[in-house]
């Protein structure tokens, strides 16, 4: 992990772990820009479910770590796909940068899925199977982890915000 400030702050985790909400609200604690690499494909290609239903999720993966390069090129604060992480580019890119990973226990998922955006996330079991097998990858990569199971927002965001900063004192 790099400990300059001008690398981004890059949240990973599971689908529907909060890696949007948190990070979007962590980017305006910390004044910096924020960008979700899955509204980037998103905006560019459009939506998630028909690009793995038209062209196949290797597409996407393409899509995504093309996005993914251009967000931790600058600093701010990235949150990628709860899948962007199994690119080995990716991952190598991860080493340079601050990497949060949020957690969140299957009891707190089942009300946080129950949309269709997800294509490869239908139901709770099917959530336990993708973060079983990416668990030790996402752990891995994590210079920090914080869990979102059950604590509201901000609090979430004030402790991470706190981490970062600590690093700024250099306490890192
Ligand atoms: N701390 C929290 N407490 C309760 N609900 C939360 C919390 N964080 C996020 N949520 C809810 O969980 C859902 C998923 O959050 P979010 O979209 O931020 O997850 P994500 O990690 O970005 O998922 P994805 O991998 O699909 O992009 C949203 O409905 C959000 O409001
Ligand atoms: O966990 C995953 O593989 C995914 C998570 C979402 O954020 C999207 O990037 C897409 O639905 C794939
Ligand atoms: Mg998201």
């Amino acid at each position: 992990m790099s400990s300059e400030l001008s690398t981004p702050v890059v949240l990973i985790g599971p689908p529907a772990a909060g890696k949007t909400r948190v990070g979007k609200r962590l980017a305006r604690r910390l004044h910096l820009p924020f960008v979700d690499t899955d509204a980037v494909v998103v905006a560019q290609h459009g939506p998630i479910p028909a690009l793995f239903a038209e062209h196949g999720e290797p597409y996407f993966r393409q899509l995504e770590r093309a996005a993914v390069a251009e967000a931790v090129r600058e600093p701010g604060v990235v949150s990628l796909g709860g899948g962007a992480v199994l690119d080995p580019a990716t991952q190598a890119d991860l080493a340079e940068t601050r990497v949060v990973l949020l957690t969140v226990r299957p009891e707190a998922i089942a009300r946080r899925i129950d949309n269709a955006k997800r294509p490869l996330v239908t139901d709770l079991e099917s959530w336990k199977r993708l973060v079983a097998a990416r668990s030790d990858l996402y752990h891995s990569l994590a210079d920090y982890t914080a869990d979102t199971s059950s604590r509201p927002i901000d609090t979430i965001v004030e402790e991470i915000a706190a981490w970062v900063e600590s690093q700024k004192e250099g306490h890192a």
